[in-house]
């Protein structure tokens, strides 16, 4: 079911350009989209995608986010003389026009809608459509932010209405609130519109009290729109990150979309003079990778904005490198979120726990907090603030004014080259279990010679005179040794004892770190606990106790693995932000017997893993138990999780033990924080 990439791209769109002076317009230039399509062309990467032509969107389309006045309005453009542009210009905000804008508009709607058609019809899994003007910040009846026609929300409707889509997710992680796509959607359950934006307490563009957290949406709607303020500059990998697990990847797999968009803006970027933010472009190839699992892959990212020519083209280059499948970076070092961050993700998390279950038992406003607006909220009983609410809170500390001074010349690590192994999935199966199509059956270029055998025996046989175990563990190792190499992405290895298998690995790979994530019911081998090259996560049904150690952290789970809302949140929200911040060298998924996890959730956590280390993910599962085999190769294989379906609420004794972990833990793994360190 492996499929291709779309990249959407034509140069017409670049036929346009601001013609008279305008500060707050100048970097809206069409240099924009030919650096990034040239940089997808040198690194190969366009070549990989299906080309899809773009074309004008009709009139029709156009209407199902805007209104007939302002479509009849734009129309006369292209037969305006300079002044008369100037002119009408002047109406909107932050947006210019010229003769070729009209055109180059519809051209960038229709390019949206041919991805949307694309993908919704399976000829592709995702892609990308590098589109100019771009259109967050368009409104039913105005042009503002550089936008004329609002792109992703125009396409959310087509969806619903062409393609039948029941629930669609927007993810605009553009360094702007995308205000307009929040217009559209306010009252609408079927679409969930995410945002992170710089806001600095309402200070920063466009300035709109409704950017803040507490709109959530109204009517039908209510908790559909999820914004999260940046109100510090600054942001980088860490904050982006504890964004996702905490916020944003919870309550998507709660909603479990059938088609994601991404209002891709890389102005959150390093380098860009309208953000002032610190994420690396290698950051999107995570957040790309974190979002392909949901709607079965169909992720639609639409190019938003990104104003340093440099951060644009290695953004968009990373965002399509990981919609083609190739493994993902390995992370910078991460810590957790910065406070500010911590206050906004706290914000956000607790004035939606009344509409996500999962987070329902996410810690409640601080009563001793300063006179936050999000304490009087909870007074108000969590509904929207008083208009008059306009001045946020009294105390708040004046905001750092970023002085407009002299960009000083931003500089950061060209990110690494992601090389994908020419064979990415390699299995060890006894001779009489079949291998999977699309999968190559693992076999070393040698067998073990006697010291060879003699030293794993010795060493993890005890002496016993099977042979056959011998040349299993020989086998894993150099199936290991390969991916060291990066001759193989991954793999995966039916075993007669999980147990033994794990433990092999785990000290045969002392080279590297290895994060041991072990779905059920263990012991898992007291000798890996000690090693600190190992950590070691354990999601089951045990009784919550104390975390043995640093780099031993059992998960408990009342109801067992077979809970998938509670396996999903303690994925989400422990898990992955554990292995974000380990920064393992290798990941050993180990499915010990009588597993419970539910196959389709069993493919998102092999899927989700593989964001790690490379990519290089042994998953070892029990020789007798061959059922899981063909959908852990599809997962390996990168052929996306199937969606989950909506989620229940995980059980409230299990969200407690997690806030009860996070709590212990996050002094060892910030990354895992979700609230800011009380006011001392
Ligand atoms: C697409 C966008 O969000 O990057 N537009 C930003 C407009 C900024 C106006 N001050
Ligand atoms: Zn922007």
């Amino acid at each position: 079911m492996k499929m291709g990439t779309a990249l959407i791209y034509d140069e017409e769109m670049t036929k346009y350009k601001l013609l008279w002076v305008d500060p707050a317009c100048k970097i809206e230039v069409p240099e924009r989209l030919i650096v990034s399509y040239e940089a997808l062309v040198k690194s190969g990467l366009a070549d990989r995608c299906v080309s899809i032509p773009v074309r004008e969107a009709t009139e029709a389309e156009i209407l199902l986010a805007h209104s007939e006045e302002y479509l009849e309005a734009v129309k006369k453009t292209p037969f305006m003389h300079l002044e008369e542009l100037m002119t009408f210009t002047q109406k909107y905000g932050d947006v210019y026009f010229h003769p070729n804008i009209y055109h180059c508009a519809k051209l960038a709607v229709g390019a949206t809608l041919q991805l949307v058609d694309n993908v919704m019809t399976g000829k592709v899994r995702n892609g990308m459509a590098l589109v100019r003007p771009p259109g967050h910040h368009s409104q039913s009846s105005a042009a503002n932010g550089f936008c004329v026609f609002n792109n992703v929300a125009i396409a959310a409707q087509y969806a619903k209405k062409h393609h039948k889509a029941k629930r669609v997710l927007i993810v605009d992680w553009d360094v702007h609130h995308g205000q307009g796509v929040q217009y559209c959607f306010e009252d609408d359950p079927s679409v969930l519109y995410f945002s992170w934006h710089r806001y600095e307490h309402q200070s920063f563009w466009p300035n709109l009290k409704e950017s803040d957290f507490d709109n959530v949406g109204s009517g039908k709607g209510a908790g559909f729109n999820v914004n999260v303020p940046w109100n510090k500059v600054g942001m980088g990998n860490s904050d982006y990150l504890a964004v996702f697990f905490h916020v944003l990847l919870p309550v998507a797999y709660e909603f479990s979309p059938d088609l994601v968009f991404i209002c891709a803006g890389f102005d959150s970027a390093i380098g860009d003079p309208e953000g002032h933010m610190s994420a690396t472009p290698d950051i999107f190839a995570h957040l790309t990778h974190l979002l392909m699992n949901l709607a079965d892959g169909k992720v639609c990212a639409v190019l938003e904005g990104g104003y340093n020519l440099t951060s644009l083209a290695q953004s968009v280059c990373q965002t399509v490198q990981t919609l083609l499948g190739d493994p993902a970076p390995r992370p910078a070092q991460l810590g957790g979120a910065c406070e500010s961050a911590l206050e906004s993700i706290h914000s956000a998390r607790s004035i939606h726990k009344k509409y996500w279950s999962c987070l329902q038992h996410a810690a409640a406003p601080f009563p001793e907090e300063p006179s936050s607006k999000l304490r009087r909220l909870a007074q108000q009983g969590g509904s929207q603030g008083p208009e008059g609410d306009a001045g946020g809170d009294a105390q708040r500390e004046e905001p750092e004014k970023v002085e407009e001074k002299e960009e000083e010349e931003i500089v950061w690590p060209e990110p690494l080259r992601r090389v994908a192994p020419s064979l990415r999935s390699a299995l060890l199966l006894p001779d009489a279990a079949e291998c999977p199509d699309g999968c190559a059956r693992f076999s070393p270029a040698h067998g073990p010679g006697p010291l060879e055998r003699a030293r794993l025996r010795k060493s993890y046989l005890k002496e016993s005179e099977d042979e056959a175990s011998v040349t299993l563990l020989y086998n894993l190792t150099a199936l290991l040794g390969q991916m060291e190499k990066n001759e193989i992405r991954n793999g995966l290895a039916l075993v007669p004892d999980v147990s033994m298998a794990a433990t092999l690995l785990t000290s045969a790979s002392l080279s590297k770190r290895v994060l041991l994530v072990w779905v059920g019911e263990g012991p898992v081998p007291s000798q890996i606990i000690e090693e600190e090259k190992t950590l070691v996560v354990h999601i089951d049904s045990m009784e919550p106790h104390e975390a043995q150690s640093k780099y031993y952290i059992p998960i408990p789970l009342k109801k067992g693995c077979g809970d998938t809302a509670g396996v999903v949140q303690a994925v989400l929200g422990l898990l992955l932000p554990l292995g974000y911040q380990y920064e393992p060298g290798l990941v050993l998924l180990a499915r010990p017997p009588r597993c419970q996890v539910e196959g389709g959730l069993w493919q998102q956590l092999t899927c989700l893993l593989q964001g790690l280390a490379l990519g290089h993910t042994l998953v070892l599962l029990q020789e007798n138990e061959t059922a899981p085999v063909g959908i852990t190769a599809s997962a390996l294989l990168g052929n996306p999780a199937p969606s989950l379906g909506p989620l229940v609420a995980p059980g409230p004794e299990d969200v407690g033990s997690f806030e009860g972990l996070r709590l212990r833990l996050q002094t060892d793994w910030p990354l895992l924080q979700t609230t800011a360190p009380e006011k001392r």
